[in-house]
């Protein structure tokens, strides 16, 4: 398929889809989270997209829905289905169902809607599917302690559209090579001649690093992941909740994602939090230390009584000698332990292993007074935590990445199935919530309507009467005030419109003429000028002239009436159903005037009413499904009939003009 050949893509989105990993199939397949996926194109955007490509591929010359009552019909659907989406994606790509003519589209979706319909809206499923949302690129990493090195232009070029993370640098030989390892903290030097160049840092030789990107900047994976956790943990979570296959291991996934952070460093490693923990507590692990040591030493001397020869005392005094020399004479042992102790607490505070002894000669065996620790020994401690923590860090993220980047494709693909599960199931539960059954689609005109229940009336779904109703060619159909005409040409364009979409309608059972066009006109408020007269007319005449076999129309129209004097208006609804009728198109024209426009047509028309049953504590008694054939009576008749009942001739004469 030739994108720009797809309506609605032209030549900038048509280069943003070239970005996806196969952007024919996304489109043909109206996918609109793949095609979501490409740069600058939002699920809205998508949708419209995916609509386009689709009609592309049937052939759908499109336009079903040929008024604004029948577009507002079209609307009203779609949105009962989208209230039942939990994502908002799950929304947007319910958009790509629309109702069309073409029998390979209707087809198409009426096979999804079978697979919808075996699913299980559970409540469980619902509320984890609340978590999952496409997932979006890592986008711009930027790694500044690593840089590819290469002697080789070509090569240099490749490393910058391969790698764009890191910076890539031309070198000619090894002085250039130690001067890079000099700025950054790694160099991958891209090209075999380097190998067994000795220079001091840290440089890799690796000429495949290229097709391993994870290897140089794990950090490409691992940021994608940070970014879309939550939504792929969703996603594990809506597969393991609704029982769907896995394209992957789902908790060898979750495992990797539990030692990623949001940030994309990694947790959950004992080993590095040990380590971590060590470098940061360093300092006040020092200081505790020294302050058990003193505490002891002091304690130990004002236990001691010092016993000293006047001799030595002397001799001291004569060497200049401190205080310090006597405690290591007198007080050595007691000094040795507090050091200990200064050792055992650096020790075991920071859960040291490898660095023990380094720690251990952080408190010298000297004697001094308080004791202090050697900063020189302290900070070489620092630098070997640091550097083994930071080799740890960097090691967990390669591995981490390693796995993680074999399940990226998977992820995408659960997400995918997780959010696909999110529009079967609304549709599911808008069939359930409107005991909907799929209807029957023939190339006969016409429809038949049983046990239809509009969910658009202005009364609780609960409290709505089941309708009857079918028609096949042009028919008025007649009924009391508020009996339910209008709802009734409502309850059959929905029916119409939701079966051209390919999903299940609003009745016990229902057969739907193949349409390609819908014409719903709503009644007009009040009657129009000579101008909008004249415009409606000439909408009437070409929508008349235009009917053929090939483009079969379904037409709805209430009250034409209305647009101007009842005479004329009986005479212009006559001319209409009958050129309609002549054109075998499919027609419910909603008229009070169903006897003057049976009288101006020279073609047998038939009339449908909906009839009164009569008056029940003043109230109309109506039933709601048109009687086949029958002019309904109007409501003055039956208050007359009921006043004829009881009253005098004066009714009786009234009700025979009837
Ligand atoms: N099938 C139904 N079940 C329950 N209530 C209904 C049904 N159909 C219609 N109603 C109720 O009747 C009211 C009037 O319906 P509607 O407007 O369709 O009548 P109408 O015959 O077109 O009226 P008008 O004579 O004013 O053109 C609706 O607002 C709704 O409350």
């Amino acid at each position: 398929m030739e994108l720009e050949s797809v309506p609605g893509v032209g030549a900038k989105t048509a280069e943003a889809l070239r970005e996806l990993d196969d952007p024919e199939r996304a489109l043909s397949e109206g996918d609109v989270a793949a095609l979501a996926r490409a740069p600058g194109v939002s699920e809205g955007r998508a949708a419209h997209i995916a609509r386009g490509a689709i009609r592309a591929e049937h052939d759908d010359p499109g336009g079903f829905a040929a008024t604004p009552r029948a577009r507002e019909l079209f609307e009203a659907g779609l949105s009962l289905l989208q209230e039942r989406t939990v994502t908002d994606y799950g929304a947007k790509r319910l958009e790509t169902l629309y109702p069309s003519g073409v029998r390979s589209r209707i087809d198409e979706v009426r096979a999804f809607t079978e697979r919808a319909l075996e699913r299980e809206p559970a409540p469980e499923v619902r509320s984890v599917l609340s978590g999952v949302a496409p997932l979006s690129a890592a986008g711009d990493v930027r790694v500044r302690d690593r840089c590819l090195a290469t002697g080789d232009a070509e090569r240099y070029a490749a490393a910058q559209s391969a790698i764009p993370e890191v910076s890539v640098e031309l070198v000619d030989d090894a002085r250039q090579l130690a001067e890079l390892a000099r700025s950054y903290a790694t160099v991958v030097a891209l090209d075999e001649g380097f190998a067994g160049v000795d220079v001091e840092g840290d440089v890799r030789v690796e000429p495949d690093a290229l097709d391993e990107p994870a290897s140089v900047v794990p950090e490409r994976v691992l940021t994608f992941f940070a970014r879309n956790r939550d939504s792929v943990r969703a996603a594990i979570a809506v597969h393991r909740e609704a029982g769907l296959d896995a394209p992957c291991d789902l908790d060898e996934l979750a495992g990797a994602l539990d030692q990623l952070d949001a940030d994309g460093s990694v947790t959950g490693d004992d080993e590095l939090d040990r380590l971590s923990t060590a470098v940061d507590d360093l300092d006040a692990a020092v200081s505790t230390a020294e302050s058990v040591a003193n505490d002891h030493l002091r304690e130990a001397i004002e236990e001691r009584d010092v016993t000293i020869e006047g001799t030595d005392l002397l001799s001291l005094v004569e060497r200049g000698a401190g205080v310090d020399s006597l405690l290591d004479r007198e007080l050595a042992d007691e000094y040795a332990a507090a050091a200990d102790r200064a050792r055992d607490h650096l020790v075991d505070a920071l859960d040291l292993r490898d660095t023990e002894s380094m720690a251990r000669r952080a408190f010298p065996d000297e004697p001094t007074y308080p004791v202090e620790h050697e900063e020189r020994v302290v900070a070489r401690l620092r630098e070997e935590l640091t550097a083994t923590r930071d080799r740890r860090a960097t090691q967990r993220k390669r591995d981490i990445a390693d796995t993680l980047a074999t399940m990226r494709g998977d992820a995408e693909a659960l997400v995918d199935a997780a959010l696909e599960l999110d529009v079967e199931l609304a549709v599911a539960r808008f069939a359930a919530d409107f005991d909907c059954a799929m209807p029957e689609i023939t190339e006969r005109g016409g429809f038949d309507i049983e046990g239809g229940r509009s969910p658009l009336l202005d009364v609780p779904f609960a409290e709505v009467e089941p309708i009857d109703y079918s028609v096949e060619g042009v028919t008025v159909l007649s009924g009391v005030n508020s009996g339910g005409k209008t709802s009734t040409l409502d309850l059959v364009a929905l029916v119409t419109t939701l079966a051209h979409m390919g999903l299940p309608v609003p009745a016990d059972a229902a057969r739907v003429g193949r349409v390609s066009e819908l014409h719903y006109h709503a009644k007009t408020q009040g009657t129009l000028d000579a101008g909008a007269f004249e415009t409606t007319l000439r909408e009437f005449g070409e929508l008349v002239t235009n009917v053929t076999a090939d483009r079969p129309v379904l037409v709805l129209v209430d009250e034409l009436e209305s647009i101007t004097e009842p005479g004329a208006a009986a005479t212009i609804i006559a001319g209409i159903l009958e050129s309609l009728t002549e054109r075998e198109a499919t027609g419910v024209f909603v008229s009070h005037l169903a006897e003057d426009i049976l009288e101006a047509a020279e073609a047998d028309l038939t009339i449908d009413g909906i009839q009164a049953e009569g008056l029940v504590d003043g109230e109309l008694r109506v039933n709601r499904s048109p009687v086949k054939g029958q002019l309904a009576r109007s409501t003055p008749e039956l208050i007359v009939e009921k006043l004829a009942e009881h009253g005098d001739g004066f009714y009786a004469d009234l009700l025979e003009k009837f």
